[in-house]
């Protein structure tokens, strides 16, 4: 058995972190031999809600985790974490736009990462999941002036298993047989799912559906497929960001399969155009613990005035909290 690594979940008992714990905590994040010690953070009022998941989590004795931390404090929470998972903030109701919350979470964000800068391991990896999720990790970042940018994220992989999941169907296949699906950008309506280099059973995913199936059913429902669950449930999507959270560090700590790539929200370089000093969601690789952008794919018209047209949002919503980049 390896030594246990330490993970952060903040919101630990709203509806993604209640999803969430008990996953990490079984295996699915790290692997089935990988012991992990759970840090929740949650805010005071909800830390009797909180003893009750740290009750359940012990009740299900799972062979991996090596201990819980339960607490409101930011030192306590990020003391020492390889992981952070940061997902505690408000999410949005119908007819709300996600950079709607701005105000409201992005106070939360500059804190928490002046605390990750401060106690967290300086391995730490931290994906960013409460919405607006690229701005917040903008902020995370810049208050983590002692980290490298590059160990901030933010989670564009819900729309990247959603664009999955959405072609496997109009397309006949599992989605175990699609590769290079790409998000780029923000995780927002402006969001650009790009099936332009995906395979569908090793054929070009574009020749297998029509250009205006593909230009006004498939993209504006990826965009949108957030809303539509919030519609349907009543509540934000919990289970599914959950699980795709997992996802992302998955992929990043235990890399991504030959031939294959994954969408993540990371430090814009100013790869394919888009300016550094943005959160953008880009096709990247993973192994031995590290992402790289995915280079040298080819950008048509189409998708440059998609892909600039989420950047020009990232940096309107960055612009907004100007006061709270550290
Ligand atoms: N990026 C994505 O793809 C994606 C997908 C789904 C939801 N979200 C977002 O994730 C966030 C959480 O969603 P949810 O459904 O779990 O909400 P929820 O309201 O069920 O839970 C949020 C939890 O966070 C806690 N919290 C609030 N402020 C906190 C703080 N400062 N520190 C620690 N904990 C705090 C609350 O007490 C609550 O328990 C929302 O912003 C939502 O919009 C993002
Ligand atoms: O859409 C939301 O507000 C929640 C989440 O970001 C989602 O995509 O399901």
């Amino acid at each position: 058995m390896k030594n246990p690594v330490r993970v952060a979940i903040t919101g630990a008992a709203g509806n993604i972190g209640y999803a969430m714990a008990f996953r990490i905590a079984a295996g699915d994040m790290l692997g089935p031999d990988q012991p992990v010690i759970l840090h929740l953070l949650e805010i005071t009022p909800a830390l009797p809600a909180l003893q009750g998941v740290v009750m359940e989590l012990n009740d299900c004795a799972f062979p991996l985790l090596a201990g819980v931390v339960a607490t409101d404090d930011l030192s306590v929470a990020f003391k020492d974490v390889n992981f952070a998972l940061l997902v505690g903030a408000r999410p949005r109701g119908p007819g709300m736009e996600r950079k709607d919350l701005l105000t409201a979470n992005g106070a939360i964000f500059g804190p928490q990462g002046k605390a990750i800068n401060d106690h967290a391991a300086r391995d730490v990896r931290v994906l960013v999941v409460g919405n607006p999720a690229n701005t917040n990790s903008l902020i995370a970042q810049c208050n983590a002036p002692d980290l490298d940018p590059r160990q901030f994220t933010a989670m564009v992989r819900l729309d990247h298993n959603r664009a999955l999941s959405q072609l496997a169907e109009k397309t006949g296949v599992h989605y175990n047989h699609i590769r290079k699906m790409t998000i780029w950008g923000n995780h927002s309506s402006t969001q650009y799912p790009d099936i332009s280099q995906a395979t569908v059973d090793g054929k070009p995913a574009a020749s297998l559906v029509d250009t205006e199936w593909y230009r006004s059913t498939f993209i504006p429902e990826v965009q949108q497929r957030g809303a539509a669950i919030i519609k349907a449930r009543g509540a934000s999507s919990a289970a599914s960001a959950a699980s795709a959270a997992i996802d992302h560090m998955r992929s990043w700590a235990l890399g991504t399969p030959d031939g294959d790539w994954v969408s993540m929200a990371i430090p814009s370089d100013g790869s394919y155009g888009i300016a550094p000093g943005v959160m953008y969601g880009y096709p990247c690789v993973c192994k031995g613990g590290k992402y790289e952008i995915v280079q040298g794919l080819p950008v048509d018209e189409f998708s440059r005035q998609k892909m600039d047209a989420t950047d020009a949002e990232l940096r309107e919503e960055r612009a907004a909290v100007e006061h709270l980049l550290g």
